[in-house]
C-alpha cells in the first residue's frame, strides 16, 4: 500500500500601489481553493505614486529589507508555496526579499509569479533565485497595463488557464 502526502498550498503575495498582485492571488486561492495570506511590512509606505517610486528606488539600489509582520498560518506545514511579488525596479518588492530572507522554502515546491506594468527586467528570475528552492514550477510574469496600471494586459483566460495549471 502506498501513502502520499496530500499536497497543502499556501498562496503568499505582496501588494503595495495597485493591489494588482492581490487580485491574482485571490484569483488562485479562490479557484483553487487553496489558504491565501499577505506579506505585510510592519510600517506602511507612505506618500504619493512618485514618493513611492522613489522610496521603492532606493530601497532596491542599496538592498534595503523592510521590517515585515510574522505570517500567520505555519508555512512548515505547506509542502507548496504560491508567492507573488510587484515588479519594483527591475526586481522584485524589498518586502518580499526580506520575507525570503527570514522564511525556508527549501525543499518546497515554490511557483512564483511577478506583476509588472511594462518592462519585468530580471524579477521573475530574482524571485526563483531568492525561493532557495530546487523545485520552481510553472514560474509567470503577468504584465498589467502601462498606461492603466489596474488593468490586466492579458486575458483572463489566459490567467485562468495557467492557474488551472498550479
Ligand atoms: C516602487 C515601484 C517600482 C516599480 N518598478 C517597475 C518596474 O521596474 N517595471 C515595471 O514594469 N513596473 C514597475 N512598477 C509597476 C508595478 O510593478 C505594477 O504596477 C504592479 O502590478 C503593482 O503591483 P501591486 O499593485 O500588487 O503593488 C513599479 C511600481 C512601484 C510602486
Amino acid at each position: 500500500m502506498f501513502f502520499h502526502r496530500k499536497a497543502k498550498t499556501l498562496v503568499l503575495y505582496y501588494s503595495q500601489s495597485m493591489g494588482n498582485t492581490k487580485k491574482i492571488a485571490k484569483r488562485i486561492a479562490d479557484i483553487k481553493s487553496y489558504d491565501i495570506e499577505a506579506i505585510d511590512t510592519i510600517n506602511e509606505y507612505t506618500g504619493s505614486f512618485d514618493d513611492i517610486m522613489a522610496q521603492g528606488k532606493e530601497e532596491v539600489e542599496s538592498g534595503y529589507r523592510p521590517k515585515i509582520k510574522p505570517l500567520v498560518h505555519d508555512i512548515m506545514s505547506y509542502n507548496r508555496i504560491i508567492i507573488g511579488s510587484p515588479t519594483w525596479w527591475f526586481t522584485i518588492a524589498p518586502a518580499v526579499s526580506a520575507f525570503l530572507d527570514q522564511y525556508d522554502l527549501s525543499g518546497k515546491t515554490v511557483i512564483p509569479f511577478v506583476t509588472y506594468g511594462g518592462y519585468e527586467g530580471h524579477s521573475l528570475s530574482d524571485l526563483e533565485k531568492q525561493c532557495k528552492t530546487t523545485k520552481i514550477l510553472n514560474p509567470n510574469s503577468i504584465q498589467f497595463d502601462a498606461e492603466n496600471l489596474n488593468k490586466m494586459a492579458i486575458s483572463e483566460k489566459d490567467l485562468d488557464t495557467w492557474i488551472q495549471s498550479i
